[in-house]
């Protein structure tokens, strides 16, 4: 028996000796990158129900960062809806390395790289009905088993809510930081709340939240229409400590650009300071 073992008291609070179980790391569940590939910061984009326009942030996050000159990457972790080819015009399937190890992202044509459920499918109208434990794989496996090459920001489009998906996304990949989508119509205190749990156990930090479908503009005077009534984002930021990032309007455009596969050519200057917050993550 080795000195430390035989002084150990099995009581670590009281007990001064170096045995395996004060020194040994907490478990890491994080996957690691094929050493071919490189990303610097990743950022979740979360939010508590389905289409309130997380995978449209995603997208022109990812093309205003792009804009800068910046090496982007999206990882569409929303496997059983992915949306993001979609809305980059991707109809191609997934692509290998020549030695078959590792899938090669899309290219989106002003350069975004793009991985996602849709292009693994034989038709892409196809469903996913992928159980739990595959679909979390899969999203490993987008992380390590990829192509990842100098990237500077990977935006992961997360699924909705806090469930299986985004718990490994949070365990599996060294996320920087969170951006919280919302709407006016959701229960926001409520969904931020969960963010806000969610992202102090897993020890992320909360970026801001982005206000979607904030208002309306009035094509003959400007003037902003809140659609769904007026909305209780800045108080609930200020109760959170949590910045508000940007608020989008609804535009018709936005939604034809999505349908059309031409996201990347939407003005999207709403979203400065989500970048800028993105930068200094
Ligand atoms: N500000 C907006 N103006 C016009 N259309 C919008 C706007 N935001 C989102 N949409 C449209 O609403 C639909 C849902 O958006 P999106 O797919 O981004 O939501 P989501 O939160 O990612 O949904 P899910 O989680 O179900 O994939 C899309 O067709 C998108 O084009």
């Amino acid at each position: 028996m080795s000195e430390t073992a035989e002084n150990c008291t099995h009581n670590c609070g009281t007990c001064s000796a170096n045995c395996g179980s004060r020194t040994s790391e907490p478990q890491s569940f994080l996957e690691k990158l094929n050493p071919a590939s490189s990303v610097k910061k990743v950022i979740g984009v979360v939010s508590g129900k389905g289409g309130v326009g997380k995978s449209l942030v995603t997208s022109l996050m990812a093309c205003r960062m792009r804009a800068t000159g910046a090496r982007v990457g999206i990882l569409d972790a929303d496997i059983t809806g992915p949306s993001i080819p979609r809305a980059f015009g991707i109809h191609d399937g997934v692509t290998v390395t020549p030695d078959g190890k590792l899938l090669v992202p899309a290219v989106s044509s002003t350069g975004v790289e793009v991985i996602s459920s849709n292009m693994l499918l034989e038709n892409e109208t196809d469903p996913v009905i992928w159980r739990g434990p595959v679909i979390a794989g899969a999203v490993k496996q987008f992380w390590s088993e990829t192509l990842w090459q100098d990237i500077d920001y990977m935006f992961v489009d997360m699924p909705p809510g806090t469930g299986d998906v985004p718990l490994t996304v949070f365990q599996s990949l060294p996320v920087s930081g969170i951006i919280i989508v919302t709407s006016p119509q959701e229960l926001v205190a409520m969904i931020v709340e969960k963010a806000v749990n969610m992202a102090k156990k897993m020890n992320v930090p909360i970026l801001g939240l982005v206000e979607n479908m904030s208002y309306l503009e009035c094509p003959d005077c400007g003037k902003k229409i809140s659609v769904f009534g007026e909305s209780h984002l800045d108080e609930v930021a200020k109760e959170y400590g949590i910045p508000v990032l940007a608020q989008i309007p609804i535009r018709p455009a936005i939604a034809k650009a999505v349908d059309e596969g031409t996201v990347e050519y939407v003005e999207a200057d709403f979203l400065d300071d989500a970048v800028k917050a993105v930068k200094e993550a």
